[in-house]
């Protein structure tokens, strides 16, 4: 199916910001303590089993602090389905390398920025990655890759479009995890999320059937390199439409109508206006409950000198065996 949007438009920004955790430096300090023994303790690549094994212990060890938040963003994602914890460490004293710019690229060897998304992410489910995506590498580096400025994908550096992280499948993850090692120089890079308990009260009750019927289908994004698997027809709003879950992607789900594409143009616009917009900066992990809000990126202009934005990217999910028909041989990565 052909990608007819133009993205040229830029989103409009109106600069409010999640709820923000920042950590106090004893919290720092006990972070640090926490990744050098999964460095010193766990096998020498992430994608060995017994490094998830590591990090799941060692996370129960996070702070207190960040447990409870972690625990609570679980139980309810809260108006922004963003949770934001400022002030994580990404290195222990060693410099952070310079930017990768290759396509694909994920972290093998364990690093303090790591161990920390993953131990994190795991306090909110199971760690997961996609076989398809980025060779299923549970740790995914976000950067912007000479010649893919133009892709609807974390590589570009274009408009990125407000989606629900791979919306297509059929185990999606619940949470998205997006930890900054190296901020945009230029601030313009800017991590857009918005939530549908924000947009649901400026829709219209015709809007809200339309898009709660099974009137659309999404495409796999392009960072899943051309897997054609299109879903079935599949509703937008799904749930108790007082509060319902999302399932849309601006680059990807086509409205099989005129009514349904009336219907996403009204939901896209009334995301845009309760929009968060926030230039991440060196330590910010941004959790993002893949359920309720969508997420995007504004443009912003690399340069490739090693210096370019950088994050850290895990996703979890919440129910393991659910996802288990997906998951050859019973590890993380789900084809
Ligand atoms: O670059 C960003 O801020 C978000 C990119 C993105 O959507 C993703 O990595 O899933
Ligand atoms: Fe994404």
């Amino acid at each position: 199916m052909p990608r007819t949007r133009e993205h040229t438009l830029t989103l409009p920004v109106t600069g409010t910001t999640p709820d923000a955790v920042t950590l106090t430096d004893a919290e720092r300090d006990e972070l640090i303590a926490l990744a050098s023994g999964v460095l010193a303790a766990g096998p020498a690549l992430i994608d060995e089993p017994a490094w998830l094994d590591t990090v799941r212990d060692a996370s129960a060890m996070l702070p207190r602090r960040i447990l409870s938040e972690l625990r609570r963003f679980r139980h309810d994602a809260g108006p922004d389905a963003v949770l934001l914890l400022r002030n994580v460490p990404v290195v222990a004293s060693d410099p952070l390398p310079e930017t990768p710019s290759v396509p694909g690229s994920v972290e093998r060897v364990p690093a303090v920025a790591s161990a920390l998304v993953t131990a994190a992410m795991m306090q909110l489910g199971e760690v997961i990655a996609y076989r398809s995506e980025k060779t299923g590498a549970l740790v995914q580096n976000v950067v912007p890759v000479p010649g893919s400025e133009n892709s609807q994908s974390n590589a570009g550096s274009v408009l990125l479009e407000l989606h629900v992280e791979n919306a297509f499948h059929d185990n999606k993850p619940d949470y998205v995890g997006l930890l900054c090692v190296r901020e945009d120089a230029t601030g313009d890079a800017k991590l857009c999320t918005s939530s549908i308990r924000r947009a649901l009260p400026l829709l219209s009750e015709r809007t809200v059937a339309v898009l709660a019927a099974p009137r659309f289908l999404t495409e796999p994004p392009p960072s899943f390199g051309g897997l054609n698997s299109v879903t079935p027809a599949h509703p937008i709003l799904v749930g108790d439409l007082e509060d319902p879950n999302i399932l849309v992607d601006f680059a990807a789900t086509h409205p099989l109508d005129d009514e349904a594409a009336a219907a996403m143009s009204e939901l896209r616009e009334a995301l845009m206006r309760t929009m968060s917009a926030l230039a991440l900066r060196v330590g910010d992990l941004a959790v993002v409950d893949n359920r309720l809000a969508v997420h995007g990126r504004t443009s912003f202009t690399p340069r490739y000198d090693g210096q370019d934005r950088w994050l850290h990217r895990v996703y979890a999910h919440l129910d393991h065996r659910r996802s288990r028909v997906d998951r050859k041989g019973g590890g993380a990565v789900l084809d």
